[in-house]
């Protein structure tokens, strides 16, 4: 029996994962060339490190095919419906932290806030026939947020990826996605609603509610989780 610890499997969030993980005496490595998917953890036969895409480790957590999971809190939030009842969030982790915000074209200087969308995004629909377009691919948080804030007339239009340069191609109106520096927000001439972010997300240690625990997984993580400094009955 193995403990499957899922891992992202490129870019900023492994290599900080790797080393969250490694500064507490648990290191991980590449087992294979750089760019193999392979990795293992030191000294911990019983722990099999699964690299995923960082998208992908909420659904393999949901499913239970990952005992524990690295991801953003965005990710978790975004891509499983009831997200409490799947995972049990074990603890952040201190990096990856980045906002969910939704972003307007500068020249926009009416809009700043909530009421000013909402009041634009009616006056968009009466002049266009359409509705004020939205790129994302938070759909989840966007609607359930927007939703709350009273504002209806818009759509979403999905965005898997350069999210922030849909305005300037004239796919969408406005954009919601994840920001930390602001830099590529300001790159593509958008400005940020003034108003909470929808998500404050980092990088978390999840635990799946599902799945194998009870040939010895249980205990692999109790034994891990001591070694790691976190709660074992999280
Ligand atoms: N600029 C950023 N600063 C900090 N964290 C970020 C930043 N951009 C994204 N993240 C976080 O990194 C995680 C992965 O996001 P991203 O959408 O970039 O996945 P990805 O790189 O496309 O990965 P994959 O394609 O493998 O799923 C998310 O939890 C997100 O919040
Ligand atoms: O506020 P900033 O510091 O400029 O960061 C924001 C950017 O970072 C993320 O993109 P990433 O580089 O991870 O690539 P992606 O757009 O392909 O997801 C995010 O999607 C933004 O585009």
């Amino acid at each position: 029996m193995t403990l499957k610890l899922g891992l992202p499997s490129k870019g900023r969030l492994m290599d900080k994962a790797f080393d969250w993980f490694g500064d507490r005496g648990c290191a991980i490595a590449l087992s294979g060339g750089a760019r193999e998917y392979a990795a293992a953890m030191e000294g911990q036969p019983d722990v099999e490190v699964v690299l995923l895409s960082a998208g992908e480790i909420p659904r393999e957590l949901a499913a239970g095919r990952i005992h524990l999971g690295v991801t953003g809190t965005d990710m978790v939030r975004e891509r499983i419906g009831h997200w409490q009842d799947a995972v049990a969030q074990i603890a952040p982790l201190g990096f990856g932290q980045a906002d969910l915000v939704i972003a307007v074209p500068q020249f926009w200087v009416d809009v700043t806030g909530l009421d000013d969308l909402d009041a634009a995004a009616a006056a968009f629909r009466a002049q266009h026939g359409h509705r004020l377009r939205i790129a994302t691919k938070y759909h989840r948080l966007v609607r359930e947020f927007l939703r709350a804030a009273g504002v209806a007339d818009y759509q979403l239009v999905d965005s898997q990826g350069a999210t922030e340069g849909t305005v300037k191609n004239e796919t969408a109106e406005a954009i919601a996605d994840i920001t930390s520096t602001g830099e590529t927000l300001r790159a593509n001439h958008l400005r940020i609603l003034d108003c909470e972010p929808i998500l404050r997300s980092q990088a978390t240690l999840w635990r799946a509610r599902a799945g194998d625990w009870d040939g010895g997984a249980r205990e692999i993580w109790q034994s891990l989780a001591g070694k790691l400094g976190l709660d074992p009955k999280r």
